[in-house]
């Protein structure tokens, strides 16, 4: 991990390394007069917007879709579309399963601090180590300007009471991340007329905290906001703030404010194919990868050709023969129908889906594709050629199956016995 390719915190890397951000965290625990999440087209780019909310189980199954199409991720994070800590077991699932999976990526999260506080422990041993905190303001005067409400332990509270506890919250964070020594970003919108006047006292107190880096970020007026009325910043306020605030503490310039959903560089326009992979992912069916990790997935399935030895491809199969215990007798259960051919990687989310009660899968062969979305749903896929009574046999009592991997086997190449039409 290298934590200098982090491309908000770090100007130098956002040319060279990219952040994917999952959507999983709908809700809010608070109203910025600015903030409208209600709206959602392929070409708003902006903050709050996303084309779809997914479960953590289904965010890891578009991070490897991500992680195929786009070669320089160096960051996955949570920005929303609401606050990842308005919806905290998604946030924290979602951070523990990437952390699983992908020990070496940087992990970051983007609140605007009310309820991080009892998650930091948890955050620093996950190795996450950006966090992006949004402090508008310090006075209470200018924070009931901005906020609507904050919803805290339940209550939501107007006015004074909701923006000191929010304040409060948020200086508590800063402190408790900077102990954990986590990198911290603090997010300033700059909305005229309201605190473009306050941002040179926000940067003092960030730069007092030990914060990393102040993104002094230009409101981006918004439809169906309370400030729908109000213009963005002009290009020297924008430019004259960041130079008062820069005496203080080192400056982020090259915020593109991005969607909840992004992913790539800094500024790449919105990637269709993605957008489509996300809305596909949502439309999975909700399995918890727990569920789908635990024991209770107890059958085998094997690909076979005439049932009797392990001998087909994956892409094959139109069926797929379900091994289990019946009155403690290893028997077949049923053939079990693979999900039409033609839908591409949907096909290999369904399929996964269809084999969760089974922890093992035998094939002859199995395309790199399938192989990733399969493995990301926990079950343990093994290419080998034999008799099939012999291999499941050997799955159920835990005896190793090295006898019969096939030698010289490369997903989808040199080994493989299917007809060459690929697993699509
Ligand atoms: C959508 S929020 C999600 C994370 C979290 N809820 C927060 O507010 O920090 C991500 C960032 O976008 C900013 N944002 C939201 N609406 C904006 C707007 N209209 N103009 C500029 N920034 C905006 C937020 O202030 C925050 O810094
Ligand atoms: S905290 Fe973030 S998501 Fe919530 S209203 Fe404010 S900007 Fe929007
Ligand atoms: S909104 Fe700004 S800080 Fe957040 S990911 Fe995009 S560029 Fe980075």
């Amino acid at each position: 991990m290298n934590f200098e390719n982090h491309p908000c915190f770090n100007a130098k890397a956002h040319k060279a390394f990219g952040r994917v951000h999952l959507p999983v965290a709908p809700r809010c625990n608070i109203q910025c007069k600015f903030c409208n999440r209600k709206f959602d087209c392929v070409n708003e780019s902006r903050p709050g917007v996303s084309s779809g909310i997914l479960t953590p189980y289904q965010a890891m199954i578009y991070l490897e879709e991500v992680f195929k199409q786009k070669k320089n991720i160096s960051v996955a994070g949570i920005a929303g579309p609401g606050d990842p800590f308005a919806n905290p077991e998604e946030t924290m699932e979602t951070l523990r399963l990437v952390r699983a999976k992908y020990p070496d990526i940087m992990l970051c999260v983007a609140t605007n601090g009310l309820s991080i506080a009892p998650y930091i422990d948890e955050l620093a041993e996950l190795k996450v180590s950006h966090v992006t905190i949004t402090v508008n303001a310090l006075e209470t005067g200018i924070g009931t300007q901005i906020y609507s409400w904050v919803r805290y332990n339940k209550r939501v509270l107007r006015a004074e009471k909701g923006v000191e506890i929010l304040m409060k919250n948020q200086i508590q964070a800063i402190k408790k991340l900077k102990d954990r020594n986590i990198a911290v970003k603090v997010n300033t919108i700059i909305i005229p007329g309201i605190n473009e006047d306050h941002i040179e006292a926000v940067a003092a107190k960030m730069s007092e905290l030990g914060v990393d880096i102040l993104n002094c970020v230009p409101y981006y007026p918004n439809k169906g906001s309370s400030f729908e009325h109000i213009k963005e910043p002009s290009k020297e306020m924008v430019k004259e703030i960041r130079k008062k605030a820069g005496a203080y503490i080192s400056q982020m310039t090259h915020c593109t404010r991005c969607r909840a959903d992004a992913a790539g560089l800094l500024g790449d326009i919105p990637d269709l194919l993605l957008m489509k992979r996300l809305q596909e992912c949502e439309q999975l069916a909700e399995s918890r990868p727990e569920k789908k990790y635990n024991r209770d997935r107890p059958n085998v399935a094997v690909a076979s050709m005439e049932g009797v030895l392990v001998n087909q491809h994956l892409g094959e199969a139109s069926k797929l023969l379900i091994y289990g215990k019946k009155d403690g007798i290893i028997s077949l259960l049923e053939a079990r129908k693979t999900p039409e051919r033609g839908t591409g990687f949907l096909r290999w989310t369904q399929l996964g889906e269809t084999l969760a009660d089974c922890g093992t899968l035998l094939v002859s062969g199995i395309g790199e594709s399938p192989k990733k979305a399969l493995s990301t749903t926990g079950i343990n896929i093994m290419e080998i050629e034999g008799v099939i009574d012999e291999a499941v046999q050997a799955v159920f009592e835990g005896q190793s199956l090295k006898h019969l991997i096939k030698r010289n086997m490369t997903a989808c190449g040199l080994g493989c016995t299917g007809s060459g039409a690929g697993c699509g």
